[in-house]
C-alpha cells in the first residue's frame, strides 16, 4: 500500500494523541517488541506503543536481569521495530548507566532517534533522573521516566520486588513523577507498586501515566510480549496475563490485549499488588 492509500487510523499517533486519550478516557494499549515481524503483527492488532524495552536482554539475550544491556543493543533492535511500523508510538529504553550524566544520556538519547528512528526514550535512574529527564527534554527529546520497580536495581534490590508499599516510598515515587513532569518529561511509566501508587501519580500529574503491575488507574498498560504469549521461561510476575492460551495465534492475542486494555478488562484486582 502507498503512503496515499493508507488508512486514516494508520497516522502515526503523537504525544498530543496520548494526552488527548488520557483526557478521554481511553485506556493505551502498550507491549513492548524488538523485531519487525512481532512489531507488525502488533500494529496491526491496534497496539498504540511499543517499547524496545532492555528486557531483551532476558528474553532474547538470555541474561537473568537487564544490566548487561548496551546502547548498541537497544538501537539494533529499535531499527528493526521502527522499520516495520508506521502507527505505534515507538519508544527505545535508556540501559543501564547510559543516563549515568545528563551529557551522556544526551548523546546515546541521540543516536536511538537519530540512527534508529526512535520516538521517545524511556529512563530510570536515582537522584539524578531529574536532571537527566531535563537535559533531554531540553534538547527536544521526548521522555518517559520509569518510576516504581527499577529492573536495572536488580543487583541493589536483590531481585524484582514490588515497590513503594510503605508511606515514605510512595510518597517519593509522587513526588518524583511530579518534578519528571516539571522538568518536561511527557509520559511516566509505572513498574510492580501498589494500586494507590499509582492513583497517587495520576493525580499528581498531567501527563499519560503507563502501568505493569501498577493496577487499574493507570492510563495505559504494558507487558512484556513474551510473557502474554507465554513464551517466557520460568515463574511469571503475577501481573501476567496469558493471552495466547484463549486464541491460539500471535496477532489474535495481541489483538485480545488490546481489546481487554481498552475495555478494562485487563488488569484484575489478581494482576496487581492491592
Ligand atoms: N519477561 C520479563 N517480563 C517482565 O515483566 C520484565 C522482564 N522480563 N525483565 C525486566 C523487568 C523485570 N520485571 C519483573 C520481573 C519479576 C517480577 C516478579 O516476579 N514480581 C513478583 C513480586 C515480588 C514481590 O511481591 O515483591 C510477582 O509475584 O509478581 C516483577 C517484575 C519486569 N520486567
Ligand atoms: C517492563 C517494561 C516496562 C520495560 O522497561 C522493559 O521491557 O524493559
Ligand atoms: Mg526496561
Amino acid at each position: 500500500m502507498s503512503a496515499a492509500e493508507q488508512p486514516v487510523d494508520s497516522k502515526p499517533l503523537n504525544l498530543g494523541d496520548f494526552r488527548t486519550m488520557r483526557a478521554n478516557g481511553e485506556a493505551i494499549a502498550c507491549l513492548t517488541a524488538y523485531d519487525a515481524a512481532f512489531a507488525a503483527a502488533q500494529e496491526a492488532a491496534g497496539v498504540d506503543l511499543i517499547l524496545v524495552g532492555d528486557s531483551l536482554g532476558m528474553v532474547i539475550q538470555g541474561h537473568r536481569s537487564t544490566v548487561p544491556v548496551a546502547v548498541d543493543d537497544i538501537l539494533y533492535h529499535t531499527r528493526c521495530v521502527t522499520r516495520s511500523v508506521t502507527r505505534p508510538w515507538v519508544v527505545a529504553d535508556m540501559p543501564f548507566l547510559s543516563v549515568r550524566s545528563p551529557d551522556y544520556a544526551v548523546e546515546q538519547a541521540g543516536r536511538l532517534m537519530q540512527e534508529a528512528d526512535a520516538a521517545m526514550v524511556k529512563l530510570e535512574g536515582g537522584e539524578s533522573q531529574v536532571d537527566v529527564a531535563r537535559a533531554l527534554a531540553d534538547q527536544g527529546i521526548p521522555v518517559c521516566g520509569h518510576l516504581g520497580l527499577q529492573p536495572q536495581l536488580f543487583y541493589k534490590l536483590g531481585g524484582f520486588k514490588v515497590q513503594g508499599r510503605e508511606a515514605e516510598a510512595a510518597q517519593a515515587i509522587v513526588d518524583r513523577a511530579k518534578a519528571l513532569e516539571q522538568a518536561g518529561a511527557d509520559m511516566i511509566l509505572l513498574e510492580c507498586v501498589p494500586n494507590a501508587v499509582t492513583q497517587g501519580v495520576v493525580e499528581a500529574t498531567s501527563v499519560p501515566v503507563i502501568g505493569i503491575g501498577a493496577g487499574p488507574h493507570a492510563h495505559g498498560q504494558i507487558l512484556v510480549m513474551h510473557d502474554m504469549l507465554n513464551v517466557t521461561t520460568g515463574r511469571k510476575p503475577r501481573f501476567v496475563k496469558d493471552f495466547m492460551a484463549e486464541t491460539g495465534g500471535v496477532e489474535a492475542a495481541f489483538a485480545a490485549y488490546v481489546r481487554e486494555v481498552k475495555s478494562g478488562a485487563y488488569p484484575q484486582p489478581t494482576h496487581g499488588f492491592g
